[in-house]
């Protein structure tokens, strides 16, 4: 089979789509991964994932340590070539997205000595935006993620949290059509990491932009995801795929049935868990 990542079903939509408040309910690509396998050198790390992803929908991928998660994520941004198998795309890029396929890394990658405002402006200042337009979506995403009074205000006086709300501010201020999000909330301390949760939740289901996110904690992958991905350890392979039809913003972690799922999903990777953090900790010893 011939690996490929295919971007030719991609078309302009005709009108203008913006966010918050006049969006569409979906905004974003449909996302197929078919029969996709991956190797580094002789290491397999990923063999025939099939993966369909709505547009507008969140799909968390979860599984062992070095199952090749951020490698699919990777794939899927366009960022590796597979070695086997294809990605493809479906559905209409709106006019005003400056960037489809857009990062949040757990480290908020911020400039110190740019303000909020200056360090969202960084990703719209090679567009073909006037200022007045790039202030106009500054403003609309800092509403958004409710970083409005903070706009003026430098990295170094806010909290972790705040700082990973800059990071989805800027990547939001692009309008992507799909967002890659690589353990968004890894760096933060608990507490942070439950607060900013909920507000991801919630800044998640507004924008309605199809995502892919990665994550090793469970809660969030029940918190977030219509459908999470649940791989074996390396090479990874579809395991199971769960879907959950509840509204993401009608969700909270102690519900019944999200903790029943979540139990689920850890019952599916524990003891490929440990055996994974075995390997890898007998490859680290080599
Ligand atoms: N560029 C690379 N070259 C060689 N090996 C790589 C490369 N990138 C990742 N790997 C290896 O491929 C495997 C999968 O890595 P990947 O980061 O995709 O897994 P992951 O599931 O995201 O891991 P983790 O949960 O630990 O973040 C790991 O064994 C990793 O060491």
């Amino acid at each position: 089979m011939t690996p490929s990542v295919h971007r030719g079903a991609l078309r302009l939509a005709s009108g203008g789509a913006i966010l918050p408040d006049n969006r569409p309910r979906d905004r974003g690509l449909a996302l197929k991964v078919d029969h996709l396998s991956h190797r580094y050198g002789d290491l397999s790390v990923l063999d025939g994932i099939d993966l369909a992803i709505e547009p507008g929908s969140v799909a968390v991928l979860v599984g062992p340590s070095g199952c090749g998660k951020s490698t699919l994520l990777n794939i899927i941004g366009g960022l590796l070539k597979p070695s086997d198998g294809s990605v493809s795309y479906s559905g209409e890029i709106a006019p005003d997205c400056i960037n489809p396929f857009t990062y949040v890394f757990q480290d908020f990658a911020l400039l110190p000595w740019r303000s909020v405002g200056g360090n969202v402006s960084l990703v719209l200042e090679d567009s073909t935006l006037s200022a007045r337009e790039r202030s106009q979506r500054i403003d609309e995403v800092l509403a958004l993620t409710g970083l409005k009074e903070f706009k003026d205000a430098y990295p170094g006086q806010l909290s972790g949290g705040m700082r990973q709300r800059v990071g989805i501010s800027r990547a939001l201020s692009v309008r992507p059509a799909c967002l890659l999000m690589d353990e968004p909330l890894s760096a933060l301390d608990a507490q942070s990491r439950l607060l900013l949760l909920e507000e991801f939740a919630q800044i998640i289901d507004r924008a309605r932009t199809t995502t892919v996110y990665v994550t090793h904690n469970l809660n969030e992958a029940v918190r977030l995801g219509h459908q999470i991905v649940v791989l074996s350890r390396r090479p990874g392979r579809v395991k199971e795929i769960i879907r959950i039809d509840r509204p993401i913003t009608e969700r909270r972690a102690t519900d019944a049935d999200m903790v029943e799922i979540e139990a689920h999903v850890w019952d599916l990777i524990r003891n490929e868990a440990a055996i994974a953090d075995k390997e890898l900790g007998h490859a680290g010893d080599a």
